[in-house]
């Protein structure tokens, strides 16, 4: 049995699942999101370099990955370490960090804001979507990948000691790539000898999710310890909502901060806005899903950020909660939802 049993692994060690505390389950901390930009309309070049500035927000807001220095979040360490002091106080206690390899995970620099914070800090082990696969990645084994997404837990990742306690997030397009089930089938594999948790970033199509958890399920997997993220962008329609919920993993809305008219990913999606996104976890609670619930802002670019106008990593403590509060979710469910699943999640079996 791996020492990691019964515990939570954080960047700085081993601690009890009850040090957690409120848990934001999908956040990054320090990342790139260049792989993602998209071409800037040919009006909007000058405002594609422009400095970020006040005048420039609502255009930022709406046009996030057209503005190249805005997807360098790795510039930002002492605004997150600020944002993170501020975290703690307003009541949150962890956070999971999704960036994996292929959007520029930085762990040392995790560690060192756990270490200023005081804030929990999870790392994550694998590989983010085809696209940032190299060469190498893709031409590894199932078998090759898992040793290496196993390594990442127990013994470290990219060269240092530092070690990570979930696997993910781990990428997918849709449709899925090979190389992506590859890395699916040895995230399954690398989950059963490690009795670990695990996060998916599903494609952007209503199908997409259900569709990585059959290969997960395929290949082993422990779906009952899997978090399918971004349900807010990716399934609208009530009913292919319960039935996917029917499959047994946790549930994320992750998005919570995001609000745009056009989302570039889809043009076919409408982005919900904070208050659907309360109106889709109250429907989810009334249909039994409570304990399968988990929530986040998955910050990963600079505008987020309360240095640059954004909402930063205490919306969901300051007026989300609030705002669920007054839609009827209790304040039982709430904490099911910021600390007992989170903790269940997280724990090793
Ligand atoms: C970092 C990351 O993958 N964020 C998800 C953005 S998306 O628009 O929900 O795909």
């Amino acid at each position: 049995m791996p020492e990691q049993s019964g515990k939570v692994q954080t960047v700085l060690g081993l601690i009890e699942p009850d040090q957690l505390g409120r848990t934001m389950t999908h956040e990054h901390l320090t990342m790139t999101f260049e792989c993602s930009h998209v071409p800037t309309a040919p009006g909007d070049k000058d405002l594609a370099t422009a400095p970020i500035e006040m005048k420039h927000l609502h255009w930022l807001q709406q046009n996030p990955y057209s503005h190249h220095e805005n997807l360098l979040l790795n510039q930002e360490i002492e605004a997150v370490k600020e944002e993170l002091l501020c975290y703690r106080k307003a009541g949150g206690g962890s956070m999971v960090e999704n960036t994996t390899t292929g959007i520029t995970r930085n762990l040392p620099v995790l560690q060192q804001l756990a270490k200023e914070t005081g804030v929990h800090i999870i790392a994550g082990a694998g590989y983010y979507v085809d696209v940032t696969h190299s060469d190498e990645t893709r031409k590894m084994t199932v078998e090759k990948l898992t040793d290496i997404i196993v390594s990442e837990v127990l013994h470290g990742a990219d060269g240092t000691d530092i070690r990570c306690g979930v696997i993910g997030e781990i990428g997918t397009g849709w449709p899925i790539t090979d190389s992506e089930k590859k890395v699916l089938r040895a995230t399954a594999h690398a989950q059963t000898q490690l009795g670990c948790p695990v996060i998916i970033h599903p494609g952007r199509n209503e199908a997409a999710p259900g569709e990585v958890i059959r290969i997960l399920q395929e290949a082993g997997g422990d779906i009952s310890k899997t978090v399918m993220s971004h349900l807010d962008r990716t399934i609208f329609d009530k009913q292919e909502l319960l039935e996917f919920a029917k499959m047994g993993s946790y549930l994320e809305y992750d998005l919570f901060g995001t609000e745009m008219l056009n989302y570039p990913f889809n043009l076919n999606v409408d982005m919900p806005a904070d208050s659907q996104r309360v109106q889709a976890l109250a429907f989810l609670i009334k249909e039994g899903y409570e304990d399968r619930i988990l929530i986040a802002h998955d910050i990963h670019t600079k505008h987020r950020l309360t240095k640059y106008g954004g909402h930063g990593y205490c919306h969901i403590l300051q007026n989300i909660v609030p705002k669920m509060l007054s839609r009827g979710i209790t304040q039982n469910q709430v904490d099911k939802i910021l600390i007992e699943n989170p903790k269940q999640w997280l724990t090793f079996k």
